[in-house]
Parts: C-alpha cells; structure tokens; sequence
C-alpha cells in the first residue's frame, strides 16, 4: 500500500529522517512509534506531502509520492488527523465532516448556484454519508452543535470521522488519544479496531504503548530519524535495540 525508500528529511543541515525505509500493508494497523523529537511528524509530513524529503522515495500503491502536493496526495486517498486539533471551531460538527467530502463535491460556483436537482440529490447523499460517520463514532445527537462546545474526546473523534467519512485508502493518524482518560481511549481503540476490520488500511502514530501493543499489526520503531526496528508488538517489545533506545528511556524517566 505504502512503501517508504531510504527516506532523509535535514532541517537546516540537522538530519530529522535517515534513510528510512518500511511498508504499511494493506488491510492493517502499522504503529510507528519513538521518543520525542524521533521524527514521527516530520515522516508523516513527508507522506502527506506538507513538506518534502531531502531524499529518497515514497511509493503509494505504486505511485511516487514524495514531492507531489498535499491536496493531490489527499485525492489519492491519503487521509490525516493531527497531533493538535484541527477542527473548524464555528462550523457544526456536521459541517466539520463535510469538509471531509469536498473533493467529492467537485463542482464550480456557478453549478452551486443553478441548484439542479442532481447537486440537491448529491448534496443529501454526501449529508447521508457525514450522517452515517457521526453514527459510527457516536456523535449523531451532535450533528447541529457548534464545534467549538464539544467537549476535547468529542473534538478528538470528530477528527476521526472527518478523516474516515471519505472512505481513504489510507489513515494516517496523529496520536488519536493524546489527551483522552482511560474511558475515552479505549472507545477510541475499539473504533480504529472496527475500521480496521472494515478493510481500512492505517499508520498510527502513538505514545500510548498499550494501545500500541494492543491493536497494532505491525510496530516500526524510530529513533533519532532512523528505523531502528519493524516487527509484530512482541517482536518489537523483546527487541535490545527498543528497550535501550526507547522503552528503556522510558523506564528511566518512569
Ligand atoms: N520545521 C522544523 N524546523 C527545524 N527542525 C525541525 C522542524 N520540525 C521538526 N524538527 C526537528 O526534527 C526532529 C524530529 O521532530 P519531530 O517533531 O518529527 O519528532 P516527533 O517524533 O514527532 O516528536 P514528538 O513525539 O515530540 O511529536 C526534532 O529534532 C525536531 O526539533
């Protein structure tokens, strides 16, 4: 689905991604995981063409990726959340999932204006469609209210469902649970549970190391910019190089 070549992102003359290299599988749940300042953002910036490698490649289903523009990566069917809230505060959450559609509306202002009764037909069914994902993340009785008053897992899910409603090919999701209590994280792990076994492909980037262990396939761990190991979670777990670049230093500031 995704393959990543030797990719390097320098800031500056500063090396943020070394030559990293991984595949997310079709159908699965990849975690990409690391300690502050890894580089995980900057990798998914790179996927979601926000900025551009330095070098190397990022194949989607077989297509380069690396240096196309963020909007023309979006239409191909890579879709994102983010690691701080961007949600439109004013809109309702309704609206907010609409947004997630836009490229399916596809059409110029004048067509809006004549109002034919086919965009009316389209309208309704891309309504429908933005209906139905509040539903599966149980935000339905919502639907009218003003972003901006939900409450921060609320927000957090309306990011989920916007990301989700489009049907990507590819989820790419920035730490879903920063922020959430125990309750709310594992609403959250039983949602991506269903997407994934809905077909849906995804790469979460997480520091919740639980809900890592718990629903991911495949674990990719980096450190200082470099992917230092791939594998299931209890390969990952059981790996020297993790307990002493990441896990360890987790224990130590435990
Ligand atoms: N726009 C930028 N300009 C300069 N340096 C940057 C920029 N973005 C990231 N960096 C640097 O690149 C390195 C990787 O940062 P990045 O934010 O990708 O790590 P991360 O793994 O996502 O960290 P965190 O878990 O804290 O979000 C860090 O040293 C960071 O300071």
């Amino acid at each position: 689905m995704l393959r990543l070549e030797n990719v390097s992102k320098n800031f500056g003359g500063l090396p943020a991604l070394s030559e990293v290299t991984f595949t997310v599988p079709k159908g699965q749940l990849t975690a990409l995981i690391g300690p502050n300042g890894a580089g995980k953002s900057t990798l998914i910036n790179c996927m979601t063409g926000v900025i551009e490698p330095s070098s190397g490649q990022i194949f989607f289903q077989q297509q380069q990726i690396a240096s196309l523009p963020a909007y023309k990566i979006s239409r191909l069917g890579i879709s994102r959340t983010f690691q701080n809230l961007k949600i439109f505060p004013r809109l309702t959450v309704l609206e907010n999932i609409l947004t997630g559609l836009t490229s399916e509306g596809g059409d110029s202002m004048l067509m809006a204006m004549l109002r034919l009764p086919y965009l009316r037909h389209r309208e309704r069914s891309l309504k429908l469609r933005a209906l139905e994902a509040l539903d599966r993340f149980g935000l339905a009785d919502k639907a009218n209210w003003p972003a901006e008053v939900l409450a921060y897992g609320d927000k957090k899910r309306v990011e989920l469902a916007r990301a989700t409603v489009g049907k990507p090919q590819l989820i790419l999701l920035d730490e879903p649970v920063a922020g959430l209590n125990a309750e709310e994280t594992a609403t959250v792990a039983e949602q991506l549970r269903l997407l994934r076994s809905a077909g849906h492909t995804m790469l979460l980037v997480e520091h919740d190391m639980d809900l890592v262990m718990e629903i991911a396939d495949q674990v990719v761990v980096l450190d200082s910019g470099k992917c230092i190991a791939t594998g299931t979670p209890d390969e990952v777990r059981c790996n020297p190089l993790v307990l002493e670049a990441y896990l360890g230093r987790m224990g130590a500031t435990a």
